[in-house]
């Protein structure tokens, strides 16, 4: 049966606060096939922050930027786009088109589909199993779910907060590009959004790093690349440095993605003053753990309960396990199965790699950056293999020369690194970098989840020429290498 909106009840098996992709899932999981009804409590948009504001919108605008790119480096194509630009215009009403113009009801359309009620308003936990809405009490006989999010920090430079600056939502829901742009933060938002505003036409973007590198959770490679292509581009990248104190004498109330006034003075801490039209803050994010009441955490186990609190769940953004919506639905999914168990008295598997054991805890995650080159990762890079304790054994290749990439671009970048486990000879981690090399990720997604040995991959052949072909060069290139090793010295 269909769920009603707004309906006029407060009493549900499942309540879920925050109807983005880990609390949707979530609500969907615990309903489907259990008996057990659920609402959703959203305080935006039902959908929330990657439909809108995040995923879809940046990646819609980083298509045509990587389409000109492409064609730019194509013999027989690049004359024609030689002194081309791209019909802003047109790229900032086809991304209008694809958020629906911030518009939610096809996300609610089918979570009533689903059978989930949705109840409008700002959700808090104020009791077990109690949460108030806009000051009505919702009881939950079963479980509450917390799929609350994240929010972009601020860290605290004098002036910065009163300087009104633009944060991720005003750069994808982009309405007026800035000529002169300061970016503060090197990691995945920055790389990403410098990218596109440079293609839309920002004349000057200075991006403010304090670290030595960009993406420093990824192999140190793949920063490099990207800053080098950042740089060929025209932005200029400032590392071991931030921001020391920010002027905006006129603030204007304009709105999400409009300049928020006149131009800012921006001092570094190495001394230097810039004057640019706007800053975007890409510094981080913070989970909204805010509705549990002030100053609360939510340690999740592998079930996604909270440390102490059998009927409380977290999952997605809020739980801080990492910052990606795929994730999140995979949190989502073990929570509501566990919830829709626990409910029917069913016992949990607790073999491992089961359905109700959260895998992310030993580092299987995939992302994609759509930056240029792209950067597609999944599992462990090098370091974060070696902290953890493992013997580490590791295979680089560079795929300039590769057949498949440079049947794709006529200068093709592209380099990939495993990182795999001595001691099981299972793959640990896997980073691709180059043109159209995302959807190579999954491969190793499945290899490094179902802890598939090197040896059993030797027999997966990548079609020639395609990208996965590489998979075959990267096996020969482990063969080689422990031949090498196994031979008697001189
Ligand atoms: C610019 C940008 C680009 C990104 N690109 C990608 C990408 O390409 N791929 C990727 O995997 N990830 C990407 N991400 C990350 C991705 O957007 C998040 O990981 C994902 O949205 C998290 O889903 P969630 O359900 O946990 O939280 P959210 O999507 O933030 O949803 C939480 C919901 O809870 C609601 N809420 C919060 N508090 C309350 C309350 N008290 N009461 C009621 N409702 C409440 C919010 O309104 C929101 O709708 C990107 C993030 C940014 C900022
Ligand atoms: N394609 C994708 O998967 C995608 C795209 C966008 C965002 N996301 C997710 O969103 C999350 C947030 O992204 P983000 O880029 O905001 O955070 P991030 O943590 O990736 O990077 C923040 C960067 O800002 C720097 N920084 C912080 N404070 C600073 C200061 N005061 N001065 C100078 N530099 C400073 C940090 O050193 C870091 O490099 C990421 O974890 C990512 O997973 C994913």
């Amino acid at each position: 049966m269909a769920g009603s909106l707004n309906p006029d009840r407060s009493e549900w098996d499942v309540i879920v606060i925050g109807g983005g992709p880990a609390g949707e899932t979530a609500a969907q999981y615990a309903t489907r096939f259990s008996g057990l009804d659920a609402v959703i409590v959203e305080r935006e948009l039902v959908g929330g922050e990657c439909p809108f504001w995040a995923c879809v919108p940046s990646k819609a605008l980083l298509a045509p930027v990587h389409l000109l790119a492409t064609g730019r480096d194509l013999g027989g194509i690049r004359p024609l786009l030689a002194d081309r630009h791209l019909d802003v215009d047109g790229v900032l009403n086809r991304r209008d088109a694809i958020v629906d113009h911030f518009d939610d009801g096809r996300q609610v359309e089918r979570a009533l589909g689903w059978g989930l009620d949705v109840v409008r308003g700002r959700g808090r936990v104020t009791g077990e199993k109690a949460v108030t809405v806009d000051g009505r009490t919702l009881r939950a006989r079963q479980a509450v779910v917390v799929a609350a999010g994240s929010r972009p920090h601020t860290p605290e430079v004098p002036g910065l907060r009163e300087a009104r600056p633009w944060y991720s939502r005003d750069v994808t829901a982009m309405h007026e590009v800035p000529r002169r742009l300061l970016v503060l933060g090197g990691g995945v938002v920055a790389c990403e959004a410098a990218t596109w505003l440079r293609a839309l036409g920002a004349v000057q973007i200075t991006l403010v790093e304090r670290s030595t590198r960009l993406l420093t959770d990824q192999e140190p490679f793949a920063g490099a690349a990207v800053g080098d292509s950042l740089r060929a581009s025209g932005v200029e990248v400032r590392f071991g440095q931030t921001l020391t104190r920010i002027e905006r004498p006129t603030i204007n109330d304009t709105g999400v993605g409009r300049i928020h006034g006149g131009p800012v003075t921006v001092t570094l801490d190495s001394g230097a003053t810039l004057r640019v039209d706007e800053v975007l803050v890409a510094a981080g994010r913070r989970p909204n753990t805010e509705v549990l009441g002030p100053g609360e955490g939510l340690p999740v186990d592998e079930h996604m309960t909270v440390e102490g609190m059998p009927w409380l769940y977290a999952v997605g953004d809020v739980s801080g396990a990492s910052y990606l919506t795929h994730i999140g639905k995979y949190q989502g999914r073990i929570a509501g199965e566990v919830i829709a168990a626990r409910a029917a008295g069913r016992p949990l598997d607790e073999a491992p790699f089961n359905r109700h054991t959260d895998l992310v805890r030993r580092g299987a995650v995939a992302q994609v950056i759509f930056t240029d080159p792209v950067i597609a990762t999944s599992g462990l890079t090098e370091a974060a293999a070696r902290r953890r304790g493992y013997d580490v054994e590791t295979v680089e290749m560079d795929l300039s020369q590769l057949d498949a990439g440079r049947v794709l671009r006529d200068h093709y970048r592209g380099r990939t690194k495993l990182v795999i486990d001595r001691r099981t000879d299972v793959l640990l981690g896997a980073t691709f970098l180059g043109t159209e090399i995302a959807e190579l990720i999954h491969a190793a997604t499945v290899a490094i989840c179902a802890a598939t040995p090197i040896s059993a991959m030797w027999h997966a052949i990548g079609s020639f020429p395609t990208l996965s072909d590489v998979w075959s060069h990267l096996l020969e290139s482990v063969d080689t290498q422990r031949m090498a090793a196994s031979r008697p010295g001189p």
